[in-house]
This record gives structure tokens, sequence and C-alpha cells, in this order.
């Protein structure tokens, strides 16, 4: 026989690739006849056909973008053609994605994340898995393990222990006003969101596992893996094949998840040992309360003294993922504050005059007085505007649901869009900026989140969604809040934050488009929504 001419291992790895292939096909053939019965039903969704989904129609799109603008472009000028459908409509690009509803209207995503309380789907395990070093995170849990899982963290992001928290957030803010001083005397461009980033690893570093990493100023294991995690994400959509199948990315990603692993791991014994020595000493991280109800809850534990290493195994889990989610969107964020700001001199002047008014007029006193009255962060108003229409304009993240057989979302007009065998996508970039339900949507107003609800440009309910509404909403928005705040009043009257895209882009020529929506500083893919090119930036010291 002809097999016995053939090694065992060629055989073995035949055998693989046809499982593999029959999987690929069998996918395909269940997306691509679901979207036949869709279109059957004359329910909407861009030019589609058996070979190609609704690929074609990306085609045109592609031509309009930067090459590297994140795909929530193309999917928000699509939904440009379904207005009287509330702007939903059903998407399929396999092989490079699931099959999905994309929403972009408060009804439907009301519908969805609250009314319904549709479930997380599974497939966001894979995004998430090279930050988190496992599955079944807080993102991806559902039922009753997610509610358990929930209950044990959410203290630690309740708002008075968010406040406790203003002292890491000032000593990091300081130090980074240092860095941004030093970069005002060289007079250099730099990146930005480089240094955001390592910003926002070691505040929530502090905050969550009560480790300081010094990542902005030096090499450190942790804030350096996990950039480097980011670096190396992928979007699940990308189009690029070399990109999408890089056979070094598995490599580098399994080394980075490691090298997390391993000082997680090393922190968290010291926090155990802190603990168990004296569980009445103050608590400074969440890291502490949590490890606290543990050894109180486990009679077994106190007895022995040791940590359980499946539940050790556990939490490193949610660790990491707190410390991918409560860095990497944050940091994006803040980079926006400053370019919108640094585009609307009277909305930087009126940000300006905010903190005069209730810090006085030297900045560098902010920190010292919210040190002594963390409460004057909430004292803002005029700034806390400037975040929210920056989060509208320019929000890092969008929420996702999976569909089921018995669940429908219906629009103000009677449309019915079944959900079963779809993943629904709330797009916030295009709900965000949607004409029905914006006034003057592209503009940079935030007076919009001033006015009372007599005001044209009073924001609908829902509208507006950066961390999601319902149970599943963002556990760590409190946190955001306080975080840009708190960077915001003690930077911007010590410094202008200017983009340096011209002088970037003559230092770094390329070819193509280089602007999206008219704006340089685009949207691309680094996990969250980042400016692109990481935000060449200048600083200029203030007089
Ligand atoms: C600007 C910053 C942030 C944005 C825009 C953002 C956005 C979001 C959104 C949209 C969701 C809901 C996703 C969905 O419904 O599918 C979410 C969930 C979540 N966020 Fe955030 N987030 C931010 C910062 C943070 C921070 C600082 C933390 C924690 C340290 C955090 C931790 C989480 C977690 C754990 C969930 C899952 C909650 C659950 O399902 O129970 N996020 N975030």
């Amino acid at each position: 026989m002809a097999s016995t001419f053939i090694p065992s291992y060629w055989q073995g790895a035949i055998t693989l690739l046809l499982i593999l292939l029959t999987y690929v096909i069998s996918k395909g053939w269940h997306s691509r006849r679901l979207f036949y019965k869709l279109r059957q039903q004359g329910l909407p969704m861009p030019p589609w056909n058996i070979f190609t989904g609704n690929m074609l129609a990306l085609l045109p799109l592609l031509k309009k973008f930067p090459g590297n603008a994140h795909q929530n472009y193309l999917i928000t000028e699509l939904s440009k053609d379904f207005t009287k459908w509330d702007s939903a409509f059903y998407l399929d690009l396999w092989p490079f994605s699931i099959p999905f509803l994309v929403i972009n209207s408060p009804s439907l995503a009301t519908q969805a994340t609250q009314e319904l309380d549709l479930p997380k789907p599974f497939d966001l395990d894979r995004f998430f898995r090279p930050f988190a070093g496992g599955t079944d995170t807080l993102f991806t849990l559902n039922g009753a393990e997610w509610k358990q899982t929930h209950a044990i963290f959410k203290p630690g992001f309740s708002a008075s222990f968010i406040l406790s928290q203003t002292d890491n957030i000032v000593r990091e803010t300081a130090s980074l006003v240092e860095i941004l001083k030093d970069h005002a005397t060289k007079g250099n461009i730099f990146l930005l969101d480089d240094l955001l980033g390592y910003f926002m690893m070691d505040i929530i570093g502090a905050v969550v596992l009560g480790s300081r990493l010094h990542s902005k100023q030096q090499f450190n294991q942790l804030g350096h893996a996990m950039r480097s995690q980011v670096r190396w994400h992928i979007a699940d959509g990308e189009l690029n094949i070399f990109k999408r199948w890089n056979p070094a990315r598995p490599l580098v990603q399994w080394y980075n998840s490691h090298q997390m692993d391993s000082y997680v791991s090393k922190e968290l014994d010291e926090r155990f040992a802190e603990r168990q020595k004296n569980s009445d000493a103050p608590v400074h991280s969440i890291i502490d309360l949590v490890l606290d109800n543990y050894i109180k809850e486990n009679f077994s534990v106190r007895t022995s003294g040791r940590m359980d290493p499946i539940y050790k195994k556990w939490l490193s889990v949610h660790i990491r993922t707190f410390l991918f989610s409560g860095h990497d969107s944050t940091a994006s964020t803040i980079e926006y504050c400053y370019h919108l700001l640094s585009k609307h001199p009277e909305a930087m002047a009126r940000i300006r005059a905010e903190h005069d008014n209730v810090f006085g007029p030297e900045p560098s006193a902010v920190g010292a007085q919210l040190l002594e009255q963390p409460q004057k962060i909430n004292m803002l108003p005029y700034t806390t505007a400037v975040l929210k229409e920056t989060m509208r304009l320019f929000p890092a993240a969008s929420g996702v649901r999976k569909g089921q057989p018995n669940a429908t979302l219906q629009d103000a007009n009677g449309h019915r869009f079944p959900t079963e065998g779809v993943t629904i996508l709330m797009m916030h970039t295009a709900l965000h900026i949607n004409p029905d339900y914006w006034k003057e949507p592209n503009s940079f107003i935030p007076e919009r989140w001033l006015v009372g609800p007599e005001h044209p440009l009073y924001p609908v309910k829902g509208a507006w969604r950066p961390f999601e509404f319902g149970p599943r909403n963002c556990i760590g928005q409190t946190l955001v809040m306080q975080d840009v705040k708190t960077v915001l009043a003690m930077t911007v009257r010590e410094f202008d934050v200017c983009a340096a895209y011209n002088e970037w882009d003559k230092l770094h020529p390329r070819k193509g488009l280089k602007t999206a929506w008219g704006e340089r500083a685009y949207h691309v893919f680094r996990a969250a929504a980042h400016p692109a090119d990481g935000f060449p930036c200048r600083v200029i010291k203030r007089k």
C-alpha cells in the first residue's frame, strides 16, 4: 500500500492539515450560508456574493484611507448606506473576520447591552489571550462565573477606592511632568504614544499590583513585555496576510507572556506574604483588597500560609487583564485630549481658566492640593467635558455581544434584526458621529456636555457610550476619569503639547494617503485605537 511508503510523521502532518482544511471550509460554508439566508430575507448588507462575501465592498473604501488606518473608518463609511435601517447592517468578511451585525444607534445598542443583556462572544478570548496569559478574563466570561469574578474585583474599582489611589496617580503624574520638562528643554520630537503607554503602565501597576514599575524612566520587565505585546498585536480582521500570519508573532508573544507571568508571580508572592503577616496594614492597591478577602475566606490558606497555585494562576490572568486594559486605552485618550486642545485654543483657554479657578495660579501646586483634598478632582466640569468630547470623537474601544437564537433587535421603524450566528458590534466610532443623533457631529464642542436638555447640542441619551452601558460596562471607567483629569490638571498650564507630523513626515517620508477624514493623527489599530505613527510631538514649556 502507498501509505506504507509515507513516513508516519508525514501521515500525521497530512491528517492535521486535512482536519484544519475541513474546519476552515466548514466555517466558511456556515458564514456564507448564514449571509445567503439573511440576504434572502432582505436584510441590510453591502453588496455580497457567495465567493467573497462583502469584501469587494471594501475595495473602493480602501483607496480613501491610509493603508494602516483603523478598520473602524471603513465600517463607519459602510454604515452611511444604511441610514434607513438605523445605520445597522450585516457584514461578512470571512475568512478575515467573524460574521457581524454592526449597530450604530443608541436604541439598538441599548437593546443588546441592557434590555437583552446578551452574552460576550468567546472569539474575544483570542484578542485578550496574549495580554492576559489565559482564557476566561472578565471581558469574556459569562453567567455565574462572570458574576462571581466581577463581585471579587468590583470593590477595587469603586469611586471611593479609586479616590484613595490619588497618591499613586499624582506621584506618577509628577514624574511625567519632569520628563515633559526634559523634552521641552531639549526641544526634540518624541513619540507621545510610547511615553504615555509606559506612564499608564506605571499608574496601573501601582493601582492594581501595588508595584512601582518606573517603566517610563527605565527598563522594567513587566512594562516592556506588555508594551511589546501591544506592538505585536493584530486586529481580528487584519487584511495584510504578511502581518496576519507572521511566524515570529507566536514566539514573541510567548516570550512576552512568560516575562509578564514571572514578574506578576513574584509580586503576588510578595503581596501575599505582606498581607499574611499583617492583614490590618493599610490597603495600598486592588491586589491588597483581593488577597485580604482570599485569606479571610479560606481557613486552609490561613493555616498553611500558602497561596493555592490554581488560585494564583487565576489571579494572574485577571491582574494581567487589568494591566492591559488599564493602560492602553487611557494612554490613547490622553493623547487625543492634548491634540484636540492644541487644535482648539478657545477650549484650551477655558480649561486653563478652570484650573486657575480651582487650584490657584501655580500649576506646580496642583499635585499637593489633590493629595490634601482628592475630591477636588471632581470639581472640574469643563475638564470633564473636554474628556467626554474627546472620547466621543476618538473612542479607543468598541463593544461586542454574541447574538442568540431568540434575540432580535428592532429599530424605531419596525425593522427587525435577527442575531443568531452573528457577533453584534457596537461601533462607537460610527455611533458617536451618527448625524441622526448628534448635532455638529464632527466638531469638537466640549460645551455640549454643559448645556441643559432644552439646548439643541444636548446629547441624546445613550448616544455616547465609550465605556458601554449595562452590567458589562467598563469596570475601570472611574479610574480613567480620575487619571485623565489629573494629568490634564497637572500639565496643561505647564506645557503646550503640539503634534509634529509635518516634521515627522519629512524625516520619515512615505507614499500614499496620510490623513483620514482630514486628520493626520488618525486612528490605527494598536490593541486599542491609537493615533497614527505614535503621535510624534514637541512639548513647549509655558512661561
Ligand atoms: C479610555 C479608557 C477605556 C475605555 C475607552 C474602555 C472601554 C471599555 C468598553 C467599551 C468596555 C465594554 C466592552 C463591551 O461591552 O464589549 C470595557 C469593559 C471593560 N473594561 Fe474598559 N475601558 C477603558 C479603561 C479601562 C480601565 C482603566 C480598566 C481597568 C483597569 C478597564 C477594564 C475593563 C474590564 C475588566 C472590562 C470588562 C468588564 C466586564 O465585562 O465585566 N477598562 N471597557
